[in-house]
């Protein structure tokens, strides 16, 4: 693999994505969360409030009923105020007051006590203890003017306790009358416990001069987000992985053909198939041609000449021949048992790779790697390559030679030139395009040309290849013109490194 940062950042970059929705997912479940306790708060003091109002009122009327009472004389009238108290719902006394004066309670009988010890501000209101201060019971008072008279009822407090229960021990509630907080263990104080991070929410009754506290947690329990957001939950619980999953397999997706063909090299999906070349007398295996197939798993087996454009277009020619002669290398050191002397490797090379100069370097590394004299290495370059007229190529072929590379035109016949470029370069074989020889026997004319090129090689002093072999005939003929190599489907098609080695290696070897 060339390079195994990508995979590496895609899995960081997948794996941020999930984290990065379970982050959002967390936020809007706190949220939800929030916002469904925020609602039931609403719906529970709204309830809390009209069961108080109710409380209230009821007390009220009975306070209606105490007016009827009214009497200066305190010991006839506190016999019926108990006796009212007896009959009248949440009530546990009723006194009466004149001129800012307690003068009569069903509870003690007569009294004097200013009602300003039990109403501040001119309030209808109040907590106080009683009825017997030294239990510490908290009762409410409720105030109601008739005329000249106030009738006060006490309320005890154990009447709100229920309305004053949170949702949990995090939750405060209160009832809040003239800057005093019950609370629901009966408790009175001057300022709602909270600390300074949490939230209250506060309702004021319409009816009554009281409002309810709620002093909000800041946080929630696990439970009580599951709760509230269970399907929020789950959802972003599986988004986050699927998303990770999506992102992951779109960064690996390649994005265009090229990328694709880039990733199939890095893949080693870019293979490097053999179709033999033999002798033309004796028939026997003298070498073969390296020819590439593309081995994608998802659509099979993919010709040459579907991706060789492209890889050529893209420069993408040059590493993937790389990877090729890093393949044959490998392959050539596995069977080195079985390769007759004198074998030859022939590997098609593009002109972005000669001119670039690499070919010298990639062809030298290439021989290093094998034991000395193991094959002959031929670099196949076509001839419409090579005419394009240029000392760059010259220079190259000459150094190739040096290090004791064969140099063989391809598709020779092809490029309808001058032959004289056959003198400048240095050369070693021709390869006949296939196309002369599909019509071998009823074209004579295609019989003399090929005739015509195996005798310029020979006074050349070069060898010839014979491309598209398929008959026996082809054979017999070729034989009589005197082509040094044939190659072809007579003889065998391209077939993979495993293949090759079985039918032609293992079968001929030394
Ligand atoms: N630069 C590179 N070019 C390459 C490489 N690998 C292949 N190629 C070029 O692609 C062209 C198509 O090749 P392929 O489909 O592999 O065809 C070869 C043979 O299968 C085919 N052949 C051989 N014998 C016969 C035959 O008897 N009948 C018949 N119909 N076809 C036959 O000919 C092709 C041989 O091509 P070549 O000798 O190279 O001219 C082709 O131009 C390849 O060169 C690569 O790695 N790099």
């Amino acid at each position: 693999m060339k390079n195994k940062k990508i995979p590496v950042r895609n899995m960081l970059l997948a794996i941020s994505t999930a984290l990065a929705i379970w982050l959002v997912g967390a936020l809007l479940i706190h949220q939800q969360t929030l916002s469904t306790y925020q609602a039931e708060d609403e719906i529970s003091m709204a309830n809390a409030i009209s069961r108080i109002d109710m409380i209230f009122e009821t007390v009220n009327q009975s306070l209606g009923k105490a007016s009827d009472l009214y009497s200066d004389r305190c010991p006839e009238m506190a016999h019926s105020l108990r006796q009212l108290t007896a009959l009248s719902p949440y009530s546990r006394s009723f006194s009466m007051a004149k001129q800012g004066t307690i003068y009569c309670s069903s509870l003690s009988g007569e009294v004097a006590i200013p009602v300003s010890d039990y109403f501040k501000n001119d309030r209808k209101l109040s907590f106080s203890y009683g009825p017997v201060p030294a239990q510490k019971t908290q009762v409410i008072n409720l105030k109601r003017q008739f005329q000249n008279v106030e009738i006060i009822a006490s309320i005890p407090g154990f009447y709100f306790y229920n309305d004053l229960t949170g949702q949990n021990d995090k939750e405060q509630h209160y009832l809040s009358i003239d800057g005093h907080y019950l609370d629901r263990s009966g408790q009175l104080h001057t300022a709602p416990l909270a600390r300074s991070n949490t939230r209250t929410r506060v309702q004021a009754s319409t009816n009554y001069d009281y409002s309810l506290v709620y002093v909000l947690p800041d946080s929630y329990t696990w439970r009580q987000y599951y709760q509230a957001s269970a399907v929020l939950f789950f959802v972003f619980l599986a988004i986050g992985p699927l998303a990770g999953v999506w992102v992951y397999s779109t960064l690996i997706k390649p994005k265009s053909l090229r990328k694709k063909l880039e990733v199939a090299i890095d893949r080693g999906e870019i293979q490097p198939w053999f179709q033999p070349q033999v002798d033309t007398l004796t028939g026997e295996l003298t070498g073969c041609e390296v020819l590439a197939r593309w081995i994608s798993t998802s659509d099979g087996i993919i010709p040459p000449n579907q991706f060789i454009p492209l890889a050529e277009e893209s420069r993408l020619i040059i590493p993937m021949t790389r990877d090729l002669m890093r393949q044959v290398r490998s392959w050539l050191l596995t069977e080195k048992r079985h390769i007759t002397p004198g074998f030859h490797v022939s590997i098609n090379f593009s002109s972005h790779h000669i001119l670039s100069g690499q070919i010298i370097k990639d062809c030298r590394h290439f021989l290093n790697g094998l034991p000395d004299g193991l094959i002959h290495l031929v670099v196949e370059i076509t001839e419409s390559e090579i005419l394009n007229d240029n000392r760059q190529i010259n220079d190259v072929l000459t150094q190739l030679h040096q290090l004791g590379v064969i140099i063989a035109i391809d598709d020779f016949g092809t490029g309808y030139s001058n032959l004289s470029y056959l003198q400048d370069y240095p050369l070693d074989i021709l390869k006949v395009d296939r196309k002369f020889i599909t019509h071998l026997e009823p074209e004579v004319a295609h019989r003399h040309l090929i005739a015509g090129i195996i005798d310029i090689s020979k006074k050349l002093d070069l060898s010839t290849v014979v491309e598209g072999v398929e008959t026996e005939k082809h054979v017999e003929s070729l034989k009589q013109l005197g082509a040094t190599w044939l190659q072809g489907f007579y003889y065998g098609k391209p077939v993979p490194a495993s293949e090759f080695s079985r039918i032609w290696l293992k079968k001929t070897g030394a």
